[in-house]
């Protein structure tokens, strides 16, 4: 059993401004920060990480009765035998990160929270919250950027292999991805991004993981899992048209996506998946049985919440478990398109699509799935996003579709010039 000592005290800062300041000093970094609402944790440093949290006893300290906060990182296929992309071989598999430090805003305020292996001395927390309070307003920065497209030959070779997939019976559902290169004209830092994540249009949950000099950050739409204490909440997501920013012809785009058949089938999948996984787990399952629209900035998407009750004796990281990955990411069934993923496309997808999100020491959290997202290191880095495809789906459709998704990652870089290039770094195998 180890043992954790955890001080929390209220401070009074805006703690993105906080965090800016801090990072300085720390090589991992954690961010998972709603920006509908005030669930935002930022953590500094590593404390320890466990395989369970079952292995942990926690000895809470100070003025703010906060839990301790554990990150977890999770990837997309952590049993795909593929060397994963370059820059994320370096992240170490590990289940629960407590940070040395976390910066928590909450419903109840705003804290610091110190984490130690040891009692905490009480000059150190001082001094964080010392340097927090002196933190100043955060500056955002524009970073012009060169994106290298794939081919849409090459993804015409996946969607065919995709579809070859689901005429033979194979699969009803893939969901295939793609990934572009980018080179900024000169290094950013992991802070520049973040920043530009969550002042920016971007909806949704800013996610960032940084170990050592690479990291891994994007801008979710999508809730995995979230449980406090009995209530659980999913979501099925999937489904998706342009906005447009005129309103009328918004809400003609978006009953038309009501409407349509293969959108509504590929909605219909993960529906049917995660109300099948409330059903074994949980009781009180409500599912509604017709989406709604989820308006984001460049698009929108179909979207069904579902709600239950948590059955005693089952904790968030089994529930995340069972739900990941849906076949919102995936396809129908989740094992036959897992294996069609790992044939057809070129790249091991690590975190992207993974499940991301925090766990306290009471055992409440969330996951959201790390859509939208880009692992990034010096000047480089590389951006995903997919799509669902289904009998009936247009290769050039779905092609158009991701560079829209895409515009979420990409405005980490906080409006900079794009420049677009061909590329020969193609996404199918
Ligand atoms: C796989 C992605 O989106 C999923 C979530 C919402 C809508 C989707 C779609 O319409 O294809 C995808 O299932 C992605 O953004 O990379």
């Amino acid at each position: 059993m180890t043992r954790i000592f955890s001080f929390t005290q209220p401070l009074d800062v805006d703690i993105v401004d906080a965090f800016c300041l801090l990072q300085k000093g720390f090589t991992d970094q954690f961010v998972y920060y709603r920006k509908d609402r005030p669930v935002r944790f930022m953590g500094l440093g590593r404390c320890i990480a466990l395989p369970m949290l079952d292995d942990a006893e926690c000895e809470l300290s100070g003025p703010a009765g906060e839990q301790p906060v554990f990150f977890s990182f999770n990837r997309f296929d952590a049993h795909n035998p593929a060397p994963a992309d370059e820059l994320f071989q370096s992240f170490p598999s590990l289940h629960f990160m407590l940070p040395e430090v976390v910066l928590i805003e909450n419903e109840r305020g705003t804290f610091l929270q110190v984490n130690s292996l040891g009692p905490v001395y009480a000059g150190r927390v001082e001094r964080f919250s010392r340097l927090a309070l002196s933190a100043r307003p955060r500056t955002r920065r524009s970073i012009d950027y060169t994106l290298t497209l794939d081919s849409r030959e090459t993804w015409e070779r996946a969607v065919d292999d995709g579809l070859a997939a689901i005429h033979a019976g194979r699969v009803d559902k893939v969901v295939l991805s793609r990934r572009l290169k980018v080179r900024a004209a000169e290094p950013f830092s992991s802070k520049d991004l973040l920043v530009n994540l969550i002042d920016g249009t971007a909806h949704g949950t800013v996610l960032l993981y940084r170990y050592a000099d690479v990291f891994f950050c994007g801008c979710t739409p999508e809730l995995l899992v979230r449980k406090r204490g009995a209530d659980l909440e999913s979501m099925c997501l999937a489904g998706t048209c342009p906005t447009s920013p005129d309103a009328q012809e918004n809400a003609r785009l978006a009953a038309a996506l009501m409407a349509d058949q293969k959108n509504r089938t590929e909605h219909d999948y993960v529906v049917r998946f995660i109300r099948d996984v409330l059903n074994r787990t949980c009781y009180s399952v409500d599912v509604p049985a017709q989406p709604t629209i989820m308006p984001l900035t460049c698009i929108q998407h179909l979207m069904t919440p579902a709600r239950a009750k948590l059955l005693d004796g089952v904790d968030l990281w089994s529930m995340m478990g069972d739900l990941h990955p849906t076949p919102a990411v995936s396809g129908a069934p989740v094992g036959e398109a897992k294996m069609l993923i790992r044939q057809v496309e070129a790249y091991n997808r690590g975190f992207f699509a993974g499940a991301c999100g925090y766990v306290d020491a009471a055992g409440d959290g969330e996951f959201s799935v790390a859509l939208r997202t880009g692992v990034f290191d010096g000047e480089i880095g590389y951006v995903y996003a997919g799509c669902g495809i289904v009998d009936g789906s247009r290769a050039a459709d779905e092609y158009d579709e991701i560079a829209l998704k895409l515009k979420t990652v990409l405005s980490a870089f906080g409006g900079g010039t794009e420049t677009v290039v061909a590329g020969v770094d193609g996404g199918a195998r």
